[in-house]
């Protein structure tokens, strides 16, 4: 597979929306004009004490990156806010990325309905091809090439980087870290939807923003995906038993059969009692940057 993160058109300058500190390191908002989704988009940053001059010596250094990737009705602020990952990031020296879940603006075509699962919000990290919803929905093309490239181009981290997600942001985090094995050094994710093209937020999603030929659905399907994968990048998902979309919406099940049929192992945990919210998601976040500390951090 290739590395699909080459840039081809140029990267917009950043605007920066907010600064705060957090554990002696940056936490920021930019917006920036995004040439792939045709609106400005914004994003998150968390910059550890290494990355921001308050490292050893006082130097700049290089530091990896963790992209995180938000689910339905997400912005690029509930991560931040909610997850509780900055401590554990700021220890580790790793930082943390948090982009929207879609293209947003006036321009910007929405369900007919407001409903929180397609549209505004509702992104599905793809790259639509129909109307009216191609002109602006390519979150796949805007997270790689160029979220990505202006990161690297505007930060001082390193190329090093990882991905992870929640519930929609999990299925994103699968699909682009699958499909761009060269690009990220490990995948995780909580709650992932991990079968789209057979469940119904899947389907709605898929129908408007890929049509109804289902054979274009697949290469955003990780439990399609990951039968044909080559290189098997390592994967950690948690998902909560008491989850209210385990059944209908996630299948966790169907990842982990087509994962054997490739000989492909993911290590899933099942937590008993725990839900879809970012109470449980705050529960095991710390071990989701710890495994991708070893990863990111190897020589
Ligand atoms: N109850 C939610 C359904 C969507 C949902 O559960 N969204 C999850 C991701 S799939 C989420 O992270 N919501 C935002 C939050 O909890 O901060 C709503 O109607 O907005």
């Amino acid at each position: 597979m290739s590395n699909e993160s080459s840039t081809s058109k140029q990267i917009e300058e950043l605007k920066r929306v907010s600064q705060t500190l957090a554990f002696n390191g940056t936490l920021s908002q930019y917006s920036h004009y995004s040439q792939h989704n045709n609106c400005d988009m914004r994003f998150a940053i968390y910059l550890p004490p290494h990355a921001t001059g308050a490292g050893i010596e006082g130097k700049l250094e290089n530091v990896p990156v963790i992209y995180w990737l938000s689910g339905l009705s997400c912005t690029d602020e509930n991560f931040m806010q909610k997850a509780g990952a900055l401590k554990m990031a700021a220890q580790l020296g790793i930082a943390i990325v948090a982009p929207d879940t879609s293209p947003r603006g006036e321009d910007v075509p929405d369900d007919p309905d407001k409903a929180y699962d397609f549209g505004l919000g509702a992104g599905f990290y793809l790259n639509a091809t129909q109307p009216p919803f191609d002109r602006n929905y390519q979150m796949y093309d805007y997270i790689l090439k160029e979220l990505i490239p202006a990161v690297e181009a505007s930060f001082a981290v390193s190329s090093k980087k990882a991905i992870s997600g929640h519930s929609m942001g999990g299925h994103g985090a699968l699909t682009i870290g699958l499909r761009n094995p060269e690009v990220f050094t490990s995948i995780s994710a909580f709650s992932p939807i991990c079968n789209p093209v057979e469940c119904p937020w899947g389907i709605k999603a898929f129908t408007h923003y890929l049509g109804d030929n289902t054979d274009t659905w697949t290469m955003y399907d990780a439990s399609h995906l990951i039968k044909k994968a080559n290189i098997k990048t390592p994967i950690l998902i948690d998902q909560g038993a008491d989850d209210s979309f385990l059944k209908s919406e996630l299948k966790p099940e169907s990842l982990l059969k087509a994962a054997l049929i490739n000989d492909y192992t993911i290590q899933l945990n099942m937590r008993p009692g725990y839900d879809h919210s970012y109470y449980f998601i705050s529960s095991f976040i710390e071990e989701h940057i710890v495994f991708h500390a070893q990863f990111l951090q190897a020589v």
